[in-house]
């Protein structure tokens, strides 16, 4: 089984995880985890806060010669932008009332965690909710998801994930025409991550316009996995289905407001016909499906088709045009407070949902097959692999009631 927790705030020292779980053996590349960081600040319409960090990874766990040792990982991102926070950030009791209401964020942001958060927790400053509410910490979920990305891909399953949409604008590109590696060249080029070039100028038009008016965007993300082994997740029990977890994994990313899978809610509007993927074989691909609407996942199981889910962004909280709130303290109206904020924050967020994804479907391969070591567990799922070609129960005639 793998677990792992993630902490950190937003503006403290740093964030940090432990995996616990993970197979030994696993070759572990710092460079590809940085690169995704990389990749998860990149995207236009990020606010100054992305100038300032340089995500990299520090591992103090878990490895040695650049294999996992399937002892728990450990893995630390620092906050450059700490040294600007210190006094902000002090671990050290403030006893000053006066100088504790003087920084205190007492105007929450509608959409933030913030009214909520401080309710909840007693906070009589908000920042104590916006530093771990923050999507700061979706940095060490794309660091966790290089991780487990690294595991699918030695397993010869391959994910990406794209913008499809980007305030309002859709990208026209047909993607079932281009391989994984294609939509990964085309998203990775481009400054929105979509794979639609045609589009890209009108995206970053509307993101300068909404910026100069004080406003933000939100989108919509795709995240597709090839090359799974059928039968992962499970229909047995409510929490075993992986369409449920997948959705939740989504869900988990801030500002993710729904998720699709495959056709999604398309298929609300169609007959059944237009909607069940057919059924094929050849001994060759063993059985397989003429259409892939259902997204890859039947009875809460991978169905060997690529697993295709979608997760809608809302736009950014924050207002540099803010919107109405109330004084936490006074009780009277005030525009919300500003932070230094982003404009839109899709492209990033196609990254975090590309990991948190890569993570949920590792766990269900963890899950499914014997992982002390990665030997072991690759013997299993190519074996498992091929015994779904051809199951060896039919052709001992089990079923066969002639
Ligand atoms: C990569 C990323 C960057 C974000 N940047 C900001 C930001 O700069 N300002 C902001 O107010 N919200 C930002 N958000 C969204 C908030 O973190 C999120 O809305 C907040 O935590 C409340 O949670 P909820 O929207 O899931 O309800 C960002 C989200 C993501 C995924
Ligand atoms: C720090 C990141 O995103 C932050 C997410 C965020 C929020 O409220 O979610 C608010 C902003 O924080 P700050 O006020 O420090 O600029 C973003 O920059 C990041 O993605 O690494």
């Amino acid at each position: 089984m793998l677990r792992f927790i993630t902490a950190g705030e937003s503006h403290g020292p740093s964030l940090t995880t432990i995996i616990e779980g993970l197979p030994a053996g696993l070759p572990i590349n710092v460079e590809k985890i940085n690169h995704e960081l990389a990749k998860r600040q990149e995207g236009y319409g990020r606010g100054n806060r992305m100038k300032i960090e340089r995500d990299t990874v520090e591992i103090t766990s878990g490895v040695r010669y650049g294999k996992t040792l399937g002892s728990p990982l450990t893995l630390i991102v620092a906050n450059r932008d700490n040294k600007n926070w210190k006094s902000v950030m002090s671990i050290e009791p403030n006893d000053d009332p006066k100088s504790r209401q003087r920084r205190a964020v007492q105007r929450p942001r509608p959409g933030h965690a913030d009214l909520v958060g401080g309710i909840k927790y007693h906070h009589e400053d908000l920042r104590n909710v916006l530093e771990r509410s923050s999507a700061r910490e979706t940095a060490m979920r794309v660091a966790i998801g290089s991780v487990t990305k690294q595991l699918l891909n030695e397993l010869d399953i391959d994910i990406v994930a794209y913008v499809c949409e980007l305030g309002g604008i859709q990208g026209q590109a047909d993607i079932s025409k281009l391989s994984l590696t294609d939509i990964r060249k085309l998203a990775d080029k481009s400054p929105v991550k979509m794979v639609d070039s045609s589009q890209e100028e009108a995206v970053i038009q509307k993101i300068d316009q909404t910026k100069r008016d004080g406003n933000t965007l939100g989108g919509v993300v795709e995240v597709i996995a090839e090359g799974l082994p059928i039968g992962l997740g499970s229909y047995t029990q409510f929490d075993k289905k992986l369409d449920g977890r997948l959705a939740q994994a989504m869900m988990s990313i801030n500002a993710f407001k729904g998720v699709e899978i495959g056709d999604g809610f398309e298929i609300a509007r169609r007959f059944g016909s237009e909607v069940m993927d057919e059924i094929a074989y050849t001994p060759e691909r063993g059985f397989y499906r003429l259409s892939n609407h259902l997204g890859g996942l039947e009875g809460g199981m991978t169905n060997g088709m690529p697993v295709v889910i979608r997760g809608v962004k809302k736009p950014i909280p924050t207002l540099y045009k803010p919107l109405q709130s109330v004084d936490i303290y006074t009780k009277e109206n005030y525009e919300a407070n500003i932070e230094r904020s982003d404009t839109t924050a899709v492209p990033a967020a196609s990254v975090v949902a590309q990991a948190v994804i890569a993570t949920e479907l590792t766990q269900a391969i963890l899950e499914k097959f014997p992982h002390d070591s990665f030997i072991e567990l690759k013997e299993a799922v190519n074996s498992y692999r091929e015994y779904s070609k051809n199951p060896e129960m039919w052709q001992n005639g089990v079923g066969n009631h002639g």
